[in-house]
């Protein structure tokens, strides 16, 4: 049984589609927080946030955090999830953190082409450009605290599986 192995990274790196590729190249289950929280209220995140606020979304997502952990599980967070000293704390005490890091342009045109609103309701109410740059820069240092490695997101996704499994030295010889 190994650790599970946490992915953390700002809206749009993506954790989503990554954890899904390493999962099935590791024969590991895969979670995803925001997944996991839809599933338990029958609701989006965007419907949550309307109805409860980002306060209590944020509460819901360290629950979903210590729900969805596991051994031998890929855990793609949602990109707010290191805000929480608490829940920073518990990826790194319970596993290995990496933390998916792109350029803000490069964020903000993978979200313009595919926004999913439901998913990914705006945090600041400006342009998603300006947005992704402010929030990066807020929390950079986050991401950077948390996480046990940092790989480029800029790559193809089967580089970045790749360079995770080299970073963990879980690659095999192939
Ligand atoms: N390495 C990559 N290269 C190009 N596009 C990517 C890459 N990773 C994810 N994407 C695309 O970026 C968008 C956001 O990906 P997603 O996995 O949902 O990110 P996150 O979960 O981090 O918000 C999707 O349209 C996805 O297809
Ligand atoms: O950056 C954020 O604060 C958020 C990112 C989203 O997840 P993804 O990073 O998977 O898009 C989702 O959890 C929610 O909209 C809040
Ligand atoms: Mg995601």
């Amino acid at each position: 049984m190994s650790l599970p192995i946490y992915l953390i990274g700002a809206r749009g790196c993506g954790k989503t589609t990554i954890g899904q590729a390493l999962s099935q190249a590791l024969g590991y289950a895969f979670q995803d927080t925001d997944h996991h929280l839809q599933l338990a209220t029958q609701r989006s995140v965007a419907d949550i946030v309307a109805a409860e606020g980002w306060d209590s979304f944020r509460a819901r997502e360290t629950e979903s955090l210590r729900a969805v952990t596991a051994p031998d599980t890929v855990i793609a967070t949602g990109g707010g999830m290191v805000l929480a000293e608490v829940n920073r704390r518990f990826m790194r005490e319970h596993g290995q953190v990496i933390w998916l890091n792109a350029p803000s342009d490069v964020l903000a045109g993978r979200l313009e082409r595919q926004p999913e609103a439901a998913q990914r309701p705006t945090l600041t109410g400006r342009p998603i450009a300006e947005e992704m740059h402010d929030i990066l820069r807020e929390r950079a240092h986050l991401y950077r605290q948390a996480a046990h490695h940092e790989v480029n997101a800029m790559q193809p996704p089967e580089r970045v599986v790749e360079q995770i499994l080299q970073s963990l030295s879980l690659a095999r010889a192939s």
